[in-house]
């Protein structure tokens, strides 16, 4: 059994429709919420499985991926209940939250001026969160540009593609807590010295409490716009994250930074290819998994 287009054809024709209408009424409202499933992805896909074993709580012996360290800064979980309740009442429970997990990254990513992804459909959802083996699959901000090449590798990613799809730090935000080491006590040589002032602006002490919400956007000049952006920044010494701007640095990766900050329809292609190989990691599909009722519990 593999992932397909299209396959609530039959079963729910309108599902992905109704995902898309669903991102699109939240978009409006709450903007944030487009950057939040593209994060999704990532969190989700790379633990084991597009599986949506990201999206359970805290109950009853499981144990949250949520709650992880990685997961710090993830927000708008409450409204994937929005978009599963649409389907529930239209074709309930048929449609996976794994799909929603990847449908809903996939608009999210249109409604930021992304690409177009063909996404197949037809993963089922994990009875399991994987909150303890978290940090085996999702690298840390600082981690080495060899660790991030390998995670990426291990899915079928290559160094452009992985290159290409840290492209979605072109928007969204991060928190102080991952940006201090770099600014106290003396900032990161690699930081452009006027762009560490505005940081240290956004972020004034080295101990910021991690309840807080400051913050800093990732692209400064097009915070909501899924673009080339971020590698323009990262060749003027803008990017944000230690795993950002080793790109530049690395013989390995450097070529297709400055590719992709040339020709934003050529990043637009590689995002969009390795997106789709994200979206494809080894989903569970046929009799394995379920299809829960509430993304949150299993059934
Ligand atoms: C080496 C790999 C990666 C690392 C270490 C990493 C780490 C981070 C960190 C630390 C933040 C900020 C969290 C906060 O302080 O609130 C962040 C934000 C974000 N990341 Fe990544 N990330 C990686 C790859 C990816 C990938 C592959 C995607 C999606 C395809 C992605 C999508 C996002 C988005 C959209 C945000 C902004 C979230 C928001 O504003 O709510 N990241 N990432
Ligand atoms: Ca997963
Ligand atoms: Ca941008």
């Amino acid at each position: 059994d593999d992932l397909q287009l299209d396959y609530y054809s039959q079963s729910c024709p309108k599902a992905e429709d109704i995902i898309k209408q669903e991102v699109t009424n939240l978009y409006d409202k709450h903007g944030n919420t487009a950057v939040s499933w593209v994060r999704n992805l990532f969190h989700d896909c790379m633990v084991k499985s597009c599986d949506a074993s990201l999206l359970l709580e805290t109950v009853g012996g499981i144990q949250s991926e949520k709650a992880s360290q990685r997961s710090f800064g993830m927000r708008n979980f409450k409204y994937i209940n929005t978009i599963k309740s649409a389907l529930e009442k239209e074709c309930p429970p048929t449609v996976s939250c794994a799909d929603i997990v990847a449908l809903s990254a996939r608009e999210g990513v249109v409604m930021l001026g992304g690409p177009q992804i063909q996404m197949k459909t037809g993963r089922r959802d994990s009875k399991e969160s994987y909150a303890v083996v978290v940090e085996d699959y999702l690298p840390n901000h600082n981690d080495s540009i060899s660790l991030v090449l390998s995670r990426f590798q291990s899915i079928g990613i290559d160094a452009e593609g992985t290159v290409a799809i840290l492209g979605a730090h072109s928007v969204g935000r991060v928190h102080c807590i991952n940006l201090v080491d770099r600014l106290y006590p003396t900032v990161d040589p690699s930081l452009d010295p006027e762009y560490a002032d505005y940081l240290k602006g956004r972020c004034p002490t080295p101990n910021p409490d991690r309840t807080a919400v400051l913050y800093a956007r990732n692209d400064r000049e097009t915070p909501m716009i899924l673009d080339n952006m971020y590698y323009k920044n990262l060749l003027g010494h803008k990017g944000l994250l230690i795993v950002d701007q080793q790109l530049t640095s690395d013989p390995t990766t450097s070529p297709f930074v400055q590719q992709f900050a040339a020709d934003n329809g050529y990043f637009h292609d590689q995002f969009a290819k390795a997106v789709l190989l994200l979206s494809e990691n080894n989903p569970l599909t046929g009799d394995q998994g379920e299809i829960r009722k509430d993304c949150r519990f299993v059934n």
